[in-house]
């Protein structure tokens, strides 16, 4: 499998505070990598780094073998990395499809009078990621009216309109209640299964959802990599028990 990803020696720090020492990981294209950590760890400084919101002190970040580490975050999307936020950033006032369509014409730069963003082939690939992502229910209800946990997917649905190499998303079912929790999550996955030439990194804090749906799980503490395995051996770890899942007492 081609390399997608390349963190070579980030480093982070704000003010005294260690956010990311020496961070060094190879993702392969397709890899579906779940992010854990402890509140504060340095998951979200790693995603921001990735996106182009936060640069490193020092270190590169290589996508498909080209060095992103300088680039805008509007360049870094241009070049295939899409993220899902925590809180969906949507159109409340628009319909579920129209948001689509704009997430789809702002990834293509296409939104203008002559190139409106209602295109037949637009609709289509949006109707597809609305029925992968069980949303077609909802297609023409404004967003505003919809429950917390559609927005996350549609949110996820309007990331996937560009068919980005690199999907990054922070803490997907979070804010969703236990019983939506995991039929979302495989809602998700299952929508992602379709798209191969995709691969997903999530940060994650539900221990089965990560053991369900990773192929390789990323832990961190206090800035640094303590496990990068798959998940039946990197989540049996001494350091993850010990300083992300509180199974071992810390020394
Ligand atoms: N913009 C910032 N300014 C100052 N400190 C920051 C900033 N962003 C992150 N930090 C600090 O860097 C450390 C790592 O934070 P980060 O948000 O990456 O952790 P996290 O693993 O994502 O945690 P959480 O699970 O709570 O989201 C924390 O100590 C945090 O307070």
């Amino acid at each position: 499998m081609s390399t997608i990803l390349e963190a070579q020696g980030l480093n982070k720090r704000f003010g005294a505070v260690v956010a990311a020492e020496d961070i060094n990981i190879r993702i392969a294209s397709g890899e579906r990598v779940s992010l854990i950590g402890s509140n504060g760890a340095g998951k979200t400084t790693f995603v921001n780094m990735i996106t182009g919101y936060l640069k490193p002190d020092t270190g590169r970040i290589m996508l498909a073998g080209d060095d992103i580490t300088p680039l805008a975050p509007r360049l870094i999307t241009r070049l295939g990395v899409a993220r899902s936020f925590q809180i969906p950033q949507l159109y409340g006032d628009l319909s579920v499809l129209d948001n689509m369509l704009v997430a789809n014409a702002c990834h293509d730069h296409k939104l203008s009078f002559w190139q409106p963003a209602r295109r037949p082939e637009a609709i289509s690939r949006a109707e597809t990621l609305l029925e992968r992502f069980r949303l077609d229910e909802h297609r023409d209800r404004r967003v505003a009216e919809l429950p917390g946990g559609v927005r996350k997917l549609l949110d996820i649905a309007m990331a996937m309109t560009g068919r980005p190499k690199l999907l990054l998303l922070d803490e997907p079912t979070s804010g969703v209640s236990a019983d939506e929790k995991f039929p979302m999550m495989q809602t998700i996955m299952d929508a992602l299964g379709h798209e191969a030439e995709t691969t997903v990194l999530f940060v994650e804090h539900d221990m089965d959802i990560v053991e369900r749906h990773a192929s390789r799980v990323v832990a961190f503490y206090a800035g640094r990599i303590i496990a990068d395995d798959v998940p039946s051996i990197a989540l049996n770890a001494d350091d993850v028990r010990r300083y992300v899942t509180g199974e071992l007492l810390q020394e």
